[in-house]
């Protein structure tokens, strides 16, 4: 099936290096508030307000299937995940905090100069 033949397919240079990175970007979430999709259940109105929801999970999808054709564009779906947080929940709450704790924390770690030779190698 479709999904086997991915499976099969061999990690690019750049789906290596975004796995890497994401695992270290997880890392910075011990909660694991951001590991999986929010649901309504868990977060009432949450569909109504967030057009576009993001988490780890997805984002990892995105990775296997090759969606993402630049570091860029996955810095920017970490970006929409932590704004989501910051966007529905009030600044007082643990989520808004942990978001915004997150989005500090992950884009040291995606804008870390040694990236640029990363970004070279993978241009
Ligand atoms: C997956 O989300 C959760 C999982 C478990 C628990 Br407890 C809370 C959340 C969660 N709740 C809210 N209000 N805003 C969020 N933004 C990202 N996570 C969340």
């Amino acid at each position: 099936s479709e999904l086997d033949k991915q499976e099969e397919k061999e990690q690019t240079p750049l789906q290596e290096a975004l796995n890497q990175l994401i695992r270290q970007l997880q890392r910075k979430d011990p909660t694991a508030f951001f590991s999986f999709p929010v649901t309504d259940l868990i977060a009432p109105g949450y569909s109504m307000i967030i057009r576009r929801p993001m988490d780890f999970s997805t984002i990892k999808d995105k990775v296997k299937k090759n969606y993402y054709q630049s570091l860029d564009e996955l810095k920017m779906d970490f970006r929409v995940m932590c704004e989501n947080a910051m966007i529905y929940n009030k600044p007082e709450t643990i989520y808004h905090k942990a978001a915004r704790k997150l989005l500090h924390s992950g884009l040291k770690i995606l804008n870390q100069e040694r990236l640029e030779s990363l970004k070279q190698s993978i241009d």
